[in-house]
């Protein structure tokens, strides 16, 4: 028996250190979870938005993933920025190769700025090589429509993308409601028996730079911790939820999220 979870990332570096690898490393540190990290782009950026990426070769994101799997173990992974169709590709070998497992997925293909950080024909080579792997898939509203190629307007449109994507292999979904209107953000979890809506009050913020990565995260570090999936979530939302509400107010644009805030907020 390990003393301690672990859990892997398979992301890009965010420079501002709000979203990517670092986001995603405070996460799992605040929940006393040990982090570890393969790295599949480097992007410059801050609060204003992505000045330049660097994808790097897919040999040397799976010998990232070689490295940790034959030494440290890791009791769940999660996925963010793939940068590329050979990387997503590189990386679902090594999930297979490997018996990763649980597997969040968070579909990352735009910042918040609007940059591209996935090329090529992420629609087919997330769904040929990711969805049958993952153990819950992590999109936004924008996310879910691209992915279930099909408009989301309202709640039971929402349903429809979800199943859609259940149905292309995924064994759970959740649908962010960050980029909705209205007083709650509302995200909706399907898998493929039971839909279970998980709500917050929504905070009035431009600072929410890294939020469905340290949501990701959350969730994969409550797993690496033998949760089932839908406790997973609920932990992950109250931790994103402390973490926007918050704020840190860094830099002149879209701020980072504060990360240790549910640590302060669980103190009390
Ligand atoms: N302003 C907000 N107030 C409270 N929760 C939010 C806010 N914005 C996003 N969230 C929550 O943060 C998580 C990430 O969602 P979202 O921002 O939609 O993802 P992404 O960063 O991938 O676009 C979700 O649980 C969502 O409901
Ligand atoms: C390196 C890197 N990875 C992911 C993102 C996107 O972060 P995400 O949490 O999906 O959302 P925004 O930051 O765009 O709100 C990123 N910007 N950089």
């Amino acid at each position: 028996m390990n003393q301690i979870a672990r859990a892997l990332t398979i992301a890009g570096s965010d420079s501002s250190g709000g979203a990517g690898i670092q986001a995603d490393l405070k996460t799992f540190q605040e929940l006393h979870v040990f982090g570890m990290s393969a790295i599949t782009a480097i992007t410059a950026q801050n609060t204003l938005g992505v000045q330049d990426v660097l994808e790097l070769n897919p040999d040397i994101v799976a010998k990232q993933i070689d490295s940790i799997v034959t030494d440290l173990g890791v009791d769940a992974v999660k996925t963010g920025m793939l940068a590329s169709p050979e990387i997503i590709e590189t990386v679902a070998a090594k999930i297979n190769e490997h018996h990763l497992a649980p597997f969040v997925v968070d579909p990352v293909m735009v910042s918040t700025s609007g940059h591209l950080l996935l090329t090529g024909d992420a629609r087919t080579s997330f769904k040929k090589w990711l969805l049958p792997l993952a153990t819950v898939i992590t999109p936004n509203l924008h996310e879910a429509e691209y992915l279930a190629d099909m408009k989301i307007t309202n709640w039971e449109e929402r349903k429809q993308a979800a199943q859609i994507l259940i149905d292309e292999g995924a064994q759970a979904v959740i649908i962010k409601g960050g980029h909705d209107v209205g007083e709650k953000a509302v995200d909706l979890f399907y898998d493929g028996s039971n839909f279970q809506s998980f709500s917050a009050p929504k905070t009035d913020t431009k600072n929410t730079h890294g939020t469905g990565c340290t949501f990701s995260a959350a969730i994969a570090a409550q797993l690496a911790k033998g949760d089932s999936l839908p406790d997973a979530i609920a932990k992950a939302k109250a931790f994103v939820t402390a973490a926007i509400s918050h704020p840190l107010s860094l830099g002149k644009g879209n701020g980072p999220t504060n990360h240790w805030a549910y640590r302060q907020e669980e103190k009390k």
